[in-house]
């Protein structure tokens, strides 16, 4: 199978499939993942449109959980197992499933029934080549192999007390839980693994969302961003040899320096767009206002 560097993939046989541009989305506990990918998709005019035409398609991290024994479920609903650490996830499958859908394969994912802690073969979901593919979860970001293949990476960075605030009354009125084990289990598990190993992967992020859904500015931005993306691909199927340009590392931190008055954008613009991966961009003007500090990067394949 040959992998050309735009976003097609040629089979032996001759056919050509879509080579997906995934972002990942990660962020702790009820930070707005889900809702910023959902905006994202009612913003492409995505989620009225029928699934196997979609062109951005999300996925949740949780379908990857490992099932549980029994015992492990005995424990999981008093709030005493541990849904936070890496190894509560199948990262092989995950990586699998990942690499199958970058080139370009039909693949099938089971739901995930947060009442009876398990996978739900019932609800699967199925992934049909898609152009853009958003992976949200708390440790997308964790496993350096899963890292490597996203092509973009965004962190939605909510302050603890909000997710709190928001995941008590989700988990007691849509998981099914009562207060004694949500908040047994935030205390036991979910507070110090998110210091432990879902905030660290901040660092990774291209762009950081803070304030989540409420942050328009950035879906805005992101979406522009990947509705270029989807016109170049067409473009490009069309017969342009132009590989995919994406001209933004975006840091959507508050800005501190202005002590908070001047909420100011700053966008810089490379004036020549290069390929070259994690190329600064050091010869930029400047749009403001501007919070925003922006690089270059390209697709890695
Ligand atoms: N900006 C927001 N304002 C108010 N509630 C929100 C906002 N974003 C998310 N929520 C609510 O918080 C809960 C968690 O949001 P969700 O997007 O599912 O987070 P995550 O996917 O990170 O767990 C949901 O009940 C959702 O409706
Ligand atoms: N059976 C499960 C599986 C996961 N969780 C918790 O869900 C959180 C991740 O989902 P978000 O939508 O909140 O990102 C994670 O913090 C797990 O604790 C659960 O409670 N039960």
């Amino acid at each position: 199978m040959d992998m050309d560097h735009a976003h097609t993939l040629s089979l032996p046989n001759g056919d050509v499939v879509k080579k997906p541009f995934l972002i990942g989305v990660a962020g702790g506990t009820a930070s707005g993942k889900s809702t910023v990918c959902k905006k994202i998709m009612t913003e492409l005019g995505q989620t009225d449109m029928d699934h196997t035409q979609r062109q951005v398609v999300t996925i949740s991290q949780d379908s990857f959980y490992r099932e549980l024994t029994a015992a492990e479920k005995a424990k999981a609903f008093q709030g005493l197992y541990n849904f936070d650490h890496p190894d509560a996830f199948d990262e092989q499958l995950m990586y699998d499933t990942l690499e199958a859908i970058l080139k370009g394969v039909k693949v099938e994912i089971p739901g995930y029934d947060y009442k009876t802690n398990s996978l739900d073969y019932e609800n699967k979901l199925t992934i049909y080549p898609a152009d853009v593919v958003l992976f949200e979860g708390i440790l997308v970001f964790y496993f350096p192999k899963i890292r490597d293949l996203f092509h973009m990476k965004l962190f939605v960075d909510t302050d603890s007390d909000t997710r709190l605030a928001r995941r008590v009354p989700r988990d007691i009125n849509e998981r099914g839980r009562d207060l004694d084990a949500v908040l047994t289990q935030y205390m036991t598990f979910v507070k110090p693994a998110f210091e432990e190993f879902c905030s660290p992967t901040k660092k990774f992020a291209d762009v950081i969302i803070p304030r989540g859904a409420d942050n328009t500015v950035a879906i805005d931005l992101i979406v522009q961003h990947i509705r270029d993306l989807l016109n170049s691909q067409s473009s490009s199927r069309k017969g342009s040899s132009s590989n995919i340009q994406i001209n933004m590392n975006v840091d959507l931190q508050k800005n501190n320096e202005t002590g908070g008055k001047k909420s100011g954008l700053v966008v810089k613009i490379p004036h020549t767009p290069t390929t070259a991966s994690n190329s600064s961009c050091s010869s930029a003007s400047t749009i403001t206002p501007t919070n925003i500090k922006m690089g270059s990067f390209s697709r890695p394949h």
